[in-house]
């Protein structure tokens, strides 16, 4: 896919990585709206993206991924059709606002937002982008978690919606509405990368703010930009369709084949 020109969505690209999915849409000449949940530092990243690449490039949007009707302030809805009466047209569509959690209440919220924030992302994606639908066809990279293709007992919460957006992408690249409609769904599972979620690691959303801190530590961590190089593969190889891409500092890009092994 050619980049230059193109029109590209991203939720929660306030900071972290969604910034960095943001930046790298920008810099290879795409037209971005980006949302996050986060006003004041959707505003104060919108300045300086602003500055540097033209208010005619870039938009932001308040919008909470989690919230599903317009009564309640502006939803995914709104944000999809603000963004194609902007520029026109949607071709790229980043699902990435996602946060962490264990313990109840914030469980729920978790997969209101990872979960219920992907699915209505993708299903407004497909509406936006196939051709079926009026579209001119595109791509859907939604954000999953290297901890998504394996367990982890400290973060069965966090990893099971991690694992939902997994199976969902898989499954929507083989939908008719996407392979009918030039739609391409692919999931990117980066293992840590330096943003707030891995900083903000604490008892009140790990069962053992221990060993995930240890996990942390002990698992080198990929710059945000690292991330974005591997987002942006994704975007651009036209060959990549349900493909599903892990990256870490340590082995880079992997293209993952997840089969079930029977006993
Ligand atoms: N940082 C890491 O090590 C990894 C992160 N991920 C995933 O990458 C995605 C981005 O995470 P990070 O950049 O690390 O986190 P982050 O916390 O640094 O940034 C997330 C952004 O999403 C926004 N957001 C949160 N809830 C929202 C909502 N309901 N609606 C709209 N925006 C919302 C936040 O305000 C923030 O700006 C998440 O889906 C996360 O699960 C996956 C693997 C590794
Ligand atoms: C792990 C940091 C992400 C979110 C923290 C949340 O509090 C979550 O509810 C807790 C998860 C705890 C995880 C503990 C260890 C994680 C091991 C993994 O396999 C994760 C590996 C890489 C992905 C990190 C990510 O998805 O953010």
């Amino acid at each position: 896919m050619q980049v230059e020109g193109k029109v590209a969505l991203v939720t929660g690209g306030a900071e972290g990585l969604g910034r960095a999915f943001t930046e790298a849409l920008l810099e290879a000449g795409a037209k971005v709206c980006f949302c996050d949940v986060n006003t004041e530092q959707g505003e104060s990243t919108y300045t300086v993206l602003k500055s540097k690449y033209g208010s005619d490039r870039v938009i932001f949007q308040k919008c909470d991924v989690s919230n599903q009707t317009e009564m309640e302030g502006k939803s995914l809805n709104y944000l999809f059709r603000c963004t194609k009466e902007t520029f026109g047209n949607i071709d790229i569509v980043c699902n990435n606002a996602g946060i962490g959690g264990e313990k109840p209440p914030l469980w729920g919220k978790v997969v209101d937002v990872n979960v219920k924030g992907c699915i209505c992302g993708t299903l407004l994606a497909l509406d936006y982008l196939s051709t079926e639908k009026g579209g001119s066809g595109g791509v859907i990279v939604n954000i999953s978690s290297a901890g998504a293709l394996n367990i982890n007992p400290y973060g069965p919460v966090y990893l099971a919606t991690k694992s939902a957006i997994l199976s969902l992408s898989r499954s929507f690249a083989q939908n008719p509405l996407a392979c009918s409609g030039g739609v391409r769904v692919n999931v990117l599972c980066p293992s840590f990368a330096e943003t707030s979620l891995v900083r903000n690691i604490s008892e009140q959303n790990t069962y053992d703010v221990n060993v995930a801190r240890k996990f942390v530590e002990h698992t080198p961590s990929m710059s945000p930009k690292d991330v974005a190089e591997a987002f942006m593969e994704l975007v651009v190889d036209e060959s990549k369709n349900g493909a599903v891409l892990k990256c870490s500092k340590e082995k880079g890009k992997q293209y993952c084949t997840i089969n079930v092994t029977y006993s």
